[in-house]
């Protein structure tokens, strides 16, 4: 078996029991026992960004991981956990029951299409970074501190902490 590493996933929801949704995503991906759960930020609400005019706000997490998975069988895990939600994907960037993105895969670099390392819209999306730079203040992306780059995303102003009492 390979050696563990550390991979950063965002989770995020505007369709259906949002919070329910990504608290279970958060399970099921844990529950294979290549996948050991690290860290998981707080919920957070979001303005949609791209896609269609008219769709729900998001919530948004970040969790970190250590796995023994390679990367295309990390990313298949995270379609299957997709799927599990009755993900479909017929608009780009429309609204969606559940998806996860792989982020980070410890220091990899890669521009194959099929998974992308980093994921190549995390950088300018605070909708990962400031969730993420909550849950790791030291945390670091393409060479720069992550609360940095929340700080500079256009679409901070549209993200609020998510309290539970809030609806769905
Ligand atoms: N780092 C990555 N994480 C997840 N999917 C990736 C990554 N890099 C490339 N992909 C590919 O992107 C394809 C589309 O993914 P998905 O439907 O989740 O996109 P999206 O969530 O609508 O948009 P975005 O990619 O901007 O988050 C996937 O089938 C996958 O092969
Ligand atoms: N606020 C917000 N906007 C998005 C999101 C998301 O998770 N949250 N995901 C997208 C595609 O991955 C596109 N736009």
């Amino acid at each position: 078996m390979s050696s563990p590493v550390r991979a950063v996933l965002a989770l995020g929801s505007n369709l259906g029991e949002r919070s329910a949704t990504l608290t279970e995503a958060v399970a099921e991906l844990v529950a294979d026992p290549a996948v050991k759960l690290c860290r998981v930020s707080r919920l957070v609400q979001t303005k949609p960004v791209g896609g269609p005019g008219e769709q729900p706000d998001f919530l948004n997490l970040v969790m970190e991981i250590e796995t023994t998975l390679e990367p295309l069988d990390l990313l298949a895990w995270c379609q299957s956990v997709e799927q599990n939600h009755h993900r479909t994907r017929e608009v780009r960037w429309g609204a969606r029951t559940l998806d996860v993105d792989v982020i980070t895969y410890a220091d990899v670099v890669s521009d194959d299409e099929v998974l992308t390392l980093p994921h190549p819209r995390a950088a300018e999306r605070a909708f990962v970074l400031q969730p993420w730079a909550w849950m790791d203040p030291e945390a670091t992306l393409g060479g720069r501190r992550v609360a940095e780059l929340a700080a500079e995303a256009a679409d901070l102003q549209g993200l609020d902490l998510y309290t539970a009492d809030e609806d769905g």
